[in-house]
């Protein structure tokens, strides 16, 4: 059983999004949507402590404002649209190395572990990334267009890999998606980015 603690916005604030209240509960998947430039991205940041905001973000009774940032962020875990790598090879980046049974879910070769970051393509990036994520078992969980870079297919299994991760661990999850499929699919509230305002959607069940 994973951790049971919500993530909770109170009143935060970034560039042109204020008050922002916003209650995810544990293994909740929550998606967010936007046009392009809405700030989506900034609000995921402002949540894992990456730029200055207004308000508080909790995670169970623990303040982000009285966290260190690389301990909140150990926690609170964002897996950015494009992902940093800094080691040469792939499995440096591992704290533990995922089974071969996971590799071959996420539509990867059992020897991309080994493989040199430079060779990484987009999709193999955007999937390592997730995985580099999930395997350190954070408190909480912010991804931002999981599956923008993978084929019809591929974004299938690896959407449904990571919401089956994240029920199973518990994970409050801010979920950036655009396509109504997968939200509908993913998520169980659905929050719209619209004229500087976040805006509650009703999501289509299908
Ligand atoms: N550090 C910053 N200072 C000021 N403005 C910024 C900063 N970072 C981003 N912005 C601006 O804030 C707006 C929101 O950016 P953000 O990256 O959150 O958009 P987004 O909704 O994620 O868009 P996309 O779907 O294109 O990724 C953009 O107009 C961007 O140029």
């Amino acid at each position: 059983m994973g951790p049971t603690e919500p993530l909770r916005l109170a009143g935060v604030g970034i560039g042109a999004l204020n008050g922002i209240d916003l209650k995810v509960s544990p293994g909740e998947i929550v998606c967010l949507s936007g046009a392009s430039g809405s700030g989506k991205s900034r609000l995921l940041r402002a949540v894992a402590d990456l730029e200055p905001h207004a308000g508080e973000v909790w995670l169970g009774g623990q303040a982000q404002s009285q966290t260190l940032g690389h301990a909140w962020r150990r926690r609170v875990m964002l897996v950015p649209a494009e992902s940093h790598w800094w080691a040469e090879t792939v499995a440096e980046h591992f704290v533990k190395l995922p089974g071969a049974a996971e590799l071959q879910t996420l539509g990867l070769a059992e020897d991309a572990l080994t493989w040199q970051v430079g060779r990484l393509s987009t999709g193999e990036k955007q999937r390592l990334a997730l995985l580099r994520a999930v395997s350190r078992e954070p408190r909480a969980l912010l991804v931002d267009e999981p599956t923008a870079n993978l084929d019809a297919e591929t974004g299938a299994r690896v959407e449904a890999w990571l919401a089956a991760r994240i029920h199973e661990r518990g994970w409050p999850t801010l979920w950036v998606a655009h396509d109504r499929g997968q939200i509908a699919r993913v998520g169980r509230r659905h929050w719209r980015i619209a004229g500087g305002r976040l805006e509650e959607v009703e999501v289509a069940w299908t």
